[in-house]
């Protein structure tokens, strides 16, 4: 493998350096654009790069982990290139489905901390290791510190790992998702051995020692202290365990005001994968609203939640499977507006309805910028016109990006 001296021009989809060499690109793991980097190359990626030349907008990460950990990519970029990176992320899905669109810049949303995380535990001889993977490997890191988590999941570690000890399998890893509530943590684990439910006493003891408010197992729940309540605009919700909320509330609060704007003065919207009620407990303050979501848990959350509202317009629900079944066209006559947010796959089938339908406004939400931009590709055939187009950064030195997209039909 030879050494040489590359320098870095653009940052890829994942947050590396990228090199544009005569043997084609080069992926430089932690080096910025403008640097140059020495090392020995093979398979189009660098190994053990050298930086040589460091470039402006190199700061310190604000992590110990960070070397190591996965769960960070761009601790060393500063906050405007960052911003700018995420705003080209989803510039560049446009157009490589030739969406030539002005987008807007990327809205900050990391305040506060992320309230929900999935975490991984797993033996390490008679310890445990509770964290997140390392960069490119299967291996754990144990972490004692984690700046982008709320800082009342960060204080639980401890306990987290204590409670992860009682039903670790001899090999292989826990999943643990834990959501920070108004009434405390609420902790679910995910593949555990049948084995647990002999830990069950043991399990209970210690929810309560370290004051979390849920615990649930394989999708059940084992002991429920409070209601692990999130304040939803006003309106209690109790997530099913494990189950989606948008991971910051400064993010749930920019989506929720992009999709208000978005939708206008519509007086009837559909809301599809609408989860536990995110958008449509919001958008019922103001318009009719039908809810569609497909998880089972999500739909009994927003169902409860709907009992507890005050003062909403008329709020309906149904849980569907949208990818095989979405609303048709004869389906959709009745709404001015609809609002989706689908999971990474996107909404095609949903979008190709849309596309011959008469809805006059359609905000879509989005996790993945190549599936939106293909979504977007199929309503702009259909005749829809592009509004705006928003990137929001939810997820802190990650390489995710949310965006909201407003089309109207003339
Ligand atoms: C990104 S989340 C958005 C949820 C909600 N809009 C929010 O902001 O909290 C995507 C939602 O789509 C739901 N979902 C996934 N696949 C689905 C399908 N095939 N049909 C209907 N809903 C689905 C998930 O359960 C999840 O609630």
């Amino acid at each position: 493998m030879s050494e040489r001296e590359i320098t870095i021009s653009e940052l890829g989809h994942r947050g590396d350096g990228i090199a544009l060499t005569e043997s084609g690109p080069v992926y430089v793991s932690g080096a910025l654009p403008g640097e140059t980097v020495r090392a020995g190359i093979a398979e189009g990626r660098a190994r053990n790069p050298i930086i040589e030349t460091r470039s402006p907008d190199r700061i310190e990460p604000i992590c110990g982990h960070y070397e190591r950990c996965g769960g960070c990519s761009l601790q060393h970029l500063a906050e405007k290139p960052y911003l700018a990176w995420k705003h080209g992320l989803v510039a560049k899905a446009l157009g490589d489905r030739g969406i030539d669109f002005p987008v807007s810049e990327t809205v900050p949303a990391t305040e506060g901390g992320r309230r929900r995380a999935v975490l991984t535990a797993t033996r390490a001889g008679r310890h445990t290791v509770l964290g997140y993977h390392e960069k490119a490997s299967h291996r754990l890191v144990d972490i004692a510190e984690c700046p982008v988590l709320d800082p009342s999941i960060v204080s639980a570690l401890q306990g987290l790992k204590s409670l992860a000890a009682e039903i670790l399998p001899k090999k292989g890893e826990l999943r643990i998702a834990v959501l920070a509530t108004t009434a405390g943590l609420d902790v679910a684990f995910d593949k555990a051995d049948k084995g647990y439910e002999s830990r069950i006493p043991a399990l209970s003891r210690k929810i309560v020692e370290l004051g979390f408010a849920r615990l649930s197992v394989n999708g059940e729940v084992l002991l429920e202290v409070r209601p692990p309540m999130l304040d939803m605009n006003g309106i209690g919700i109790v997530p099913a365990p494990g189950g989606f909320v948008q991971a910051t509330l400064a993010a749930e609060e920019a989506l929720s005001r992009l999709v208000l704007a978005g939708v206008g003065k519509a007086k009837t919207v559909a809301d599809l994968f609408s989860g536990a009620g995110t958008f449509a407990l919001r958008l019922g303050a103001i318009a009719n609203v039908h809810a569609v979501e497909g998880d089972a848990g999500a739909v009994a959350a927003f169902d409860k939640a709907l009992r507890r509202a005050q003062g909403l317009k008329k709020v309906t629900f149904e849980r569907r499977d949208l990818f095989r079944r979405p609303l048709v066209r004869g389906e959709l006559e009745p709404y001015d507006a609809v609002v989706f947010d689908p999971p990474r796959a996107g909404a095609q089938a949903q979008a190709e309805q849309l596309a011959v339908s008469k809805v006059k406004t359609v905000v879509a939400v989005s996790c993945n910028p190549a599936t939106l931009a293909r979504d977007l590709r199929i309503l702009i055939d259909g005749g829809y016109v592009l509004q705006s187009v928003t990137p929001v950064d939810q997820f802190a030195f990650s390489p995710h990006i949310e965006v909201v997209a407003v089309l109207k039909r003339e």
